[in-house]
């Protein structure tokens, strides 16, 4: 790839190789994610999805190749915490909100987390942090649900609530783990405007396998195969492309 992709870039993934017992997890993986934009990954059982999320976020190290943030920072050389400071912040599949705190008070404790730029706000101006805290509550679509246990949520909304944490953090980059796994298809439809809006003014990279759902999104479509990238495009484009049919969405 060119220099100036990668000085246009927010991720740069170029040449990722990562190796488990000798098999090949990422096997030449490339990669460029603009600042603001969203992508969609998809691509079979094993493909290498996990494990390049790993890589972006410091949990594996690459075997070989380049992974850039924002076109200069080499995020080889720093460790996870280091790497969610610098604004890469990451949703698993099943939410780990604190159930036994309210919605509310599960946000005020993203905020006050080392991380936040939000954190010295606190105690003289707590006002702002709680401005702050349904601020993102309203993008969820959870500030009616301000006052409930987490706990109490459904499903979805859990979801919805470790997005806003997450959110809250005001992160550059947000990378999100099949998150319309187990939600009704209108928890799901809601999942998708919730992603879009955020990608208003963050970076997002979403792994999912729900097709009408990455359609819902509206993106640029990344296909992974055998931990390489094997096709790229409007969803149209990769949907019709032969390889991608064959090897992920059958015939
Ligand atoms: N820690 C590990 N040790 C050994 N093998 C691993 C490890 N992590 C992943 N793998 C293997 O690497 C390959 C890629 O896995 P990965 O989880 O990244 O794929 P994926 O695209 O996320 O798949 P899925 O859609 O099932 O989540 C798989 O064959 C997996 O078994």
């Amino acid at each position: 790839m060119t220099q100036e992709a990668l000085t246009s870039s927010l991720l740069y993934l170029d040449g990722v190789r990562v190796s488990f017992d000798g098999f090949r997890a990422l096997n030449g993986l490339s990669l460029v994610v603009g600042p603001g934009e969203m992508r969609a990954i998809i691509g079979p059982n094993g493909a290498g999805k996990t494990t390049m999320m790993d890589v972006i976020t410091g949990k594996t190290r690459p075997d070989e190749g380049t992974v850039m943030f924002g076109g200069s920072v080499d995020l080889t050389e720093l460790d996870e915490s280091a790497i969610a400071e610098l604004g890469i912040g990451r949703k698993f599949q099943k939410p780990t909100v604190f159930e036994t705190h309210t919605v509310e008070d599960n946000v005020r404790l993203a905020l006050k987390g080392e991380r936040s730029p939000w954190s010295a706000l606190f105690g003289a101006r707590n006002r702002i942090a709680t401005e702050r805290i349904l601020e993102v509550l309203e993008v969820a679509r959870l500030v009616e649900h301000r006052h409930r246990l987490a706990a109490d949520l459904s499903h979805g909304q859990k979801q919805w609530l470790e997005i806003a944490m997450l959110l809250a953090q005001d992160p550059k980059l947000l990378l999100v783990d099949e998150p319309v796994a187990g939600m009704t298809d209108a928890e799901t439809v809601e999942t998708a405007r919730l992603l879009r809006r955020i990608a208003e003014d963050h970076a997002v990279v979403v792994v999912e396998h729900d097709m009408a759902f990455v359609r819902d999104l509206d993106c640029k479509v990344t296909v992974l195969h055998e931990g390489a990238t094997l096709a790229e495009g409007t969803i149209d484009a990769v949907s019709a492309d032969e390889r991608v049919i064959e090897v992920y969405l059958g015939r």
